[in-house]
């Protein structure tokens, strides 16, 4: 299957056409990307400026999005830096919503939800329709800005912008299919069912997925009659407000996705604050439990997507050429900031020492550098807090007996306008045992864990041995074992022969501490709508009275 749309690579009849063509674009000279609102009222006028140019990029404010417009926040105060990864450049300073702000954005939801939730799902189809074809059309403009922002490779944000519109267009497909049941009851009554919204949803987005974490949440979401207010991470507060004016032009109400911007406290705000129906969570476990906590106080539902450390078991009679892309693909995305990554590469001791030489081989060959170039596949990390916790963590792996095979160090780009970016070396580490730290922990960075096993049981006992239980992964070629191991996996979302792919089609989400809920596919749909049921008396009413 084709990584970037899950449609089988070089069917060009399919969705594939945008394969070929983010093989061939680039984005060239000045770009200016429109917005609307009271900022800045004209959609000619340049509010996001950008050139392809690393390091030149200029933002304006205002970044909060409410009522169909760009605002100022009302109050709150503190500021957040926002930096260009690539350079290591402060692109703006963010202004954190407070009490007010959060509230008026909830207000201006709950106004949208009134209108929004009487429409029809064919109706609402037909605005995320548009939507998704909008995104569609400025597929480069947003993952430019996804890049910059973020620092992952344009090739790879551009994968990004495509699963978001492809998202949006899975959820359009099924808001005028939501439906409830009819069921007959003794003597002709009968009782039926309704899939009703809830409300004002809450996102709050992590880091490593801006745009597509703020589509995984609206789709679902806005396809059900819910309106919602999304707070992405203070580290990347850009490219979502393309996604808020897209909804407006495409026809949503005004208010119906609001964006506020900050971090701990305005998350707080959110989650503390009455008028909120649901909270929609992607981030780490400690926050998730904090999130938890304070919808527990208002009897609020909550999905949590959190961290992971999960397991690919790699078999001796697996094709190695797929096992081997599968555990690139498995730790190297996003510079290995995935939370569903498979970090544990458990190889079959038979294969180890060809496997694990083709994987070096190969990492070394990654490369690395401006992510804004079509050659590059791998990037900057987030930020230096970030990069320093990866090198700790590599530190501490080799202190406790793990060999580095091959990168972990921090890299330098020889182009003088990178030289204070967030690069590193994508690292593989051997001699792994279970009880290391960097085999035991999210590690949220591009360092693999090389680990050899011997038999079936004894793998699977291992792989489920985590706190985590977001993902895994088996390559086999024995179609019964595969089977056989994905069942005994403790994990919400495993692949076969494959990984790190995601169609929207499937439900993805947790086990155990990787959280609970679900996005993507039917499943969400659950997660976004509560059930009313009605019960219809056609006789008499029998008193016992
Ligand atoms: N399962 C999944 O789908 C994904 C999980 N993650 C996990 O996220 C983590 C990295 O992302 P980070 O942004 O560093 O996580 P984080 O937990 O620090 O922050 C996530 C979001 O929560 C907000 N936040 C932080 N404290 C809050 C509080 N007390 N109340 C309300 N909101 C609060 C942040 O401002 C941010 O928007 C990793 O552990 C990773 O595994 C990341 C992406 C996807
Ligand atoms: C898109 N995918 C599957 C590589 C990652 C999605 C989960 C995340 O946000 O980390």
């Amino acid at each position: 299957m084709c990584w970037l749309c899950s449609c089988v690579a070089g069917s060009w009849a399919s969705r594939c056409a945008w394969f070929s063509f983010c093989q061939i674009s680039s984005v060239e000279g000045e770009i200016f990307l429109s917005s609307i609102g009271s900022g800045c009222s004209s959609r000619l006028q340049p509010c996001l400026a950008m050139s392809t140019a690393t390091g030149t990029f200029s933002l304006q404010q205002p970044l909060n999005y409410r009522a169909g417009g760009r605002v100022e926040p009302v109050d709150g105060g503190q500021t957040e830096d926002v930096y260009e990864p690539a350079t290591g450049r402060v692109i703006t300073k963010l202004l954190c919503s407070g009490e007010k702000e959060v509230d008026l954005a909830v207000q201006s939801a709950k106004a949208a939800f009134q209108t929004w939730s009487r429409t029809s799902g064919m109706e609402r189809c037909r605005v995320l329709l548009e939507a998704a074809r909008l995104i569609r059309e400025r597929r480069d403009e947003i993952a430019t800005l996804e890049t910059i922002n973020n620092g992952k490779s344009i090739l790879e944000a551009r994968v990004d912008i495509d699963i978001s519109w492809q998202c949006l267009e899975y959820y359009a497909g099924l808001a005028g299919s939501l439906a409830g049941e009819h069921i007959q009851l003794p003597g002709g009554s009968f009782g039926y069912t309704r899939r009703e919204p809830l409300g004002v949803c809450v996102g709050i987005g992590a880091w490593n997925y801006p745009f597509q974490i703020a589509c995984w949440k609206s789709a679902p979401a806005l396809a059900c009659g819910n309106a919602m207010v999304f707070k992405p991470s203070p580290f990347t507060p850009i490219s979502v407000l393309k996604l808020a004016e897209i909804f407006t032009e495409a026809g949503a109400p005004k208010g119906l996705f609001n964006v506020v911007q900050g971090g701990v406290a305005t998350g707080q705000f959110l989650c503390h604050h009455p008028d909120v129906a649901k909270i929609s969570f992607t981030g780490s476990v400690p926050t998730g439990v904090k999130i938890m906590e304070m919808a527990a106080k208002g009897i609020k539902p909550v999905t949590l997507e959190l961290g992971g450390k999960s397991p690919l078991i790699i078999f001796s009679d697996c094709s190695l050429e797929n096992a081997v892309n599968g555990a690139l693909m498995a730790n190297f995305l996003t510079q290995g900031e995935v939370c569903c990554n498979g970090t544990r590469v458990f190889v079959e001791r038979k294969i180890l020492d060809t496997f694990t030489k083709e994987v070096v081989k190969r990492t070394q060959k990654i490369k690395v550098g401006d992510p804004l170039q079509e050659d590059t596949r791998m990037g900057a990390l987030i930020n230096r807090p970030h990069l320093e916790r990866v090198q700790r963590f590599i530190k501490q792996a080799k202190e406790q007996g793990a060999q580095v095979l091959c990168g972990g160090d921090l890299y330098v780009p020889d182009d003088p306008k990178l030289k204070n970016g967030f690069y590193m070396q994508p690292c593989v580490l051997g001699n792994c045992r279970d009880d290391m730290t960097c085999v035991q922990e999210e590690i949220f960075g591009p360092v693999m864990s090389i680990l050899p096993f011997d038999t079936e049981e004894e793998v699977v006992e291992r792989a489920n041995n985590t706190k985590f239980g977001l993902a895994g992964g088996v390559f086999t070629r024995d179609i019964q074992k595969a089977h056989r191991v994905v069942a005994a996996l403790k994990a919400g979302m495993c692949f076969i022969n494959n990984y790190n792919i995601s169609p929207v089609e499937l439900p993805f989400g947790g086990y155990k501490s990787s959280g609970f809920g679900r996005e993507n596919g039917r499943a969400a749909i659950e997660y976004y709508s509560q059930l009313k049921t009605v019960c219809v008396e056609m006789g008499d009413v029998e008193s016992v009275f």
